[in-house]
């Protein structure tokens, strides 16, 4: 049978190098193209790439993934940064793409998509639910997008249970202390030299706490992800957002 032929967008990077080594070790996939910045995009269409995997940062990966969409190139993206506004415009380009791909993964590691799961069924019993991350102080996003994505399913879950508002009687705080508001759910952001990317969900109820709690120690944690959004993307026409939809979870 012939490989899947991939290319790497953000080659270079701290993810986009991780992702080149599991593609050229997996024996069903062929690496085509090794794109960072400055160089051009058409490399991957002179290659025939069948799946891209985008790797880049925010600013970036927009235009990549236009690109991709509207050359018939399936995407799996990793790079953060998906507002509702980006996600329309990307719904549009798939609307004249028919038969082309993309998956948007927050995390690509198993444990953290997990994680999410968890705290979604979790978030209804408890009174208080806050997120912590911690990262890499190489991060150029605050807070992470896994930790937007977790605070907006704890939030529909809640929304969905008719939980109240979360008890809060900070009347007075200097800017930022009490973490970023996400749909009612405080996100607080730690960067930190020696971390990788670490998320706590912290849930209180009355005399109780729950936390969960997920490590990414490597970014070699990804990778599986990666490879199983490579291969299931061709098969997976218009939107996915989020691996779990590929990792056939049950409820
Ligand atoms: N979904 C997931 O599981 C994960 C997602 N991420 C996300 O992936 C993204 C990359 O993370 P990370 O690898 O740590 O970042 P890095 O900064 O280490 O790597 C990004 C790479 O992309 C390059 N780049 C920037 N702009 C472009 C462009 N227009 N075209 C091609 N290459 C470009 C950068 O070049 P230069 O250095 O010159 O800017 C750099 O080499 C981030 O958004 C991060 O949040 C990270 C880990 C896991
Ligand atoms: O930049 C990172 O490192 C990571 N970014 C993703 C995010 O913002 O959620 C995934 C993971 O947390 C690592």
């Amino acid at each position: 049978m012939s490989k899947l032929r991939v290319a790497v967008i953000g080659a270079k990077g701290r993810m986009g190098a991780e992702a080149v080594q599991a593609v050229e070790a997996a024996e069903d996939l062929e690496l085509v193209a090794a794109v960072d910045r400055d160089e051009a995009l058409e490399t991957l269409t002179g290659a025939g790439a069948q799946v891209a995997v985008d790797l880049t940062h925010p600013d970036a990966v927009m235009g990549n993934v236009e690109f991709c969409v509207r050359n018939g190139i399936h995407a799996v993206v990793g790079t953060t940064g998906w507002t509702d506004e980006r996600l329309d415009a990307l719904r549009g380009w798939l609307a004249d793409a028919p038969g082309t791909g993309v998956l948007i993964a927050p995390n690509f590691g198993i444990g953290a998509v997990l994680t999410m799961r968890f705290a979604r069924q979790a978030a209804r019993f408890f009174d208080s639910v806050e997120v912590v991350e911690l990262h890499h102080p190489g991060k150029a996003d605050a807070p992470s997008g896994t930790a937007v994505r977790t605070a907006q399913l704890i939030a529909e879950a809640r929304r969905e249970a008719g939980c109240p508002p979360q008890p809060d009687a900070t009347s007075t705080a200097l800017d930022g202390a009490r973490g970023a508001d996400v749909d009612g759910v405080p996100v607080h952001a730690v960067r930190l030299r020696g971390l990788v990317a670490h998320q706590e969900v912290l849930l209180g109820g009355e005399g109780e706490m729950l936390t969960i709690r997920h490590d990414s120690l490597h970014r070699s944690s990804f990778m599986p992800g990666v490879l199983l959004g490579v291969r299931r993307v061709p098969t997976a026409p218009g939107l996915t957002f989020g691996l779990e939809h590929f990792l056939d979870l049950d409820d």
